[in-house]
């Protein structure tokens, strides 16, 4: 028998409002042992994840898992990104984006088997003023969604569904200026979102063409619609149409320059960032490895 791998599970004890109860008595049931060597810690704040898998990299891990949603996984592909080590993940979030996009099952049990075929692949990561993404960054609307969402007590899908019906009353488009690959554009628009994958998570598909591995983002920009129109952009993102609303522009590229009128929040992989006005962003092809 070969060396055992080392792996990491970090797991979020509040993402997707899942308490993960006796996750590690399930795993050592489910995990393939002859392959991995695991090690098990639970996060106890923000920003603890990415100490703990900088620590796993620099101890030689070789597979870093993230047990929770997005803002989990961003927090630990951020320390993993242009290294050797994988990341893995079992979807515990709210949205779980990535993983519905990479098809990693949503069930715990399916999700640890599937660790145990070691099959990998190597995605692209963004950057927005210094900062990774791996999923979605976006401003305007949904950055204002993602900061109410994290600022309230009820997670999971349920709590995403409140956040946005609370938003879309009040919300006003912005104006915005954009630079993409050195094409100038004007526009106000209701939100826009920088798609590295094509989906926000739930299977809501804001950029349907997007892909990890073409070493492009997709600039999704959403202009103003009238009210009466919503159950048709809600039919566009959960059919992988939007890109054939007439309210949906969708522009590829590899560096963006946005300008806006505002400071405030940026979401980066549906978590809230404060920035200034200025935001630059760029595509950084195949850095990330992933078990999926
Ligand atoms: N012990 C903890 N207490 C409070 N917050 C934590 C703790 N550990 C991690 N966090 C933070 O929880 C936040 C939410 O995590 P995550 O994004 O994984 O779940 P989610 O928002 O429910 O799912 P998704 O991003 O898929 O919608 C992250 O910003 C993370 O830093």
């Amino acid at each position: 028998m070969g060396k055992r791998k080392r792996i990491l599970f970090i797991i979020n004890p509040i993402s997707g409002g899942k308490k993960k109860r006796g996750f590690e008595k399930r795993v050592m049931e489910d995990l393939d042992l002859a392959l991995y060597d695991p090690e098990f810690v639970l996060t106890g704040h923000i920003g603890h994840a990415n100490e703990l898998a900088t620590k796993a990299v620099a101890d030689g891990v070789e597979v870093v898992v993230a047990v929770g949603g997005d803002g989990t996984i961003n927090e630990i592909a951020s320390a993993l990104n242009g290294t050797d080590t994988i990341l893995g993940i079992i979807p515990e979030g709210s949205g779980n984006g990535l993983a519905l996009y990479l098809g990693i099952p949503l069930n715990e049990r399916a999700a640890v088997k599937r660790l145990n075929r070691f099959e990998h692949m190597t995605i692209d990561s963004g950057v927005i003023n210094g900062l990774f993404f791996f999923n979605m960054a976006g401003i305007g609307f949904d950055a204002s969604v993602s900061d109410r969402f994290a600022n309230d007590s009820l997670r999971g899908p349920i709590g995403y569904l409140k956040a946005v019906l609370t938003e879309i009353s009040t919300y006003k488009p912005k104006q915005y200026v954009l630079d993409i690959d050195g094409d100038r554009f004007e526009r106000e628009a209701f939100m826009i979102s920088v798609a590295n994958s094509p989906q926000y998570g739930n299977n809501a598909y804001v950029a349907p063409q997007a892909s990890v591995t073409d070493g492009l983002l997709d600039v999704c920009i959403v202009h103003k619609f009238p009210l009466y129109t919503i159950p048709m952009m809600v039919f566009h993102l959960f059919n992988k149409t939007a890109d054939q609303s007439e309210y949906v522009e969708i522009i590829p590229g590899r560096r963006i320059h946005i300008e806006r009128t505002y400071i405030g929040s940026v979401h980066v992989d549906g978590e809230p960032k404060a920035m200034g006005k200025v935001l630059d962003i760029a595509v950084n092809p195949s850095t990330l490895t992933i078990l999926c």
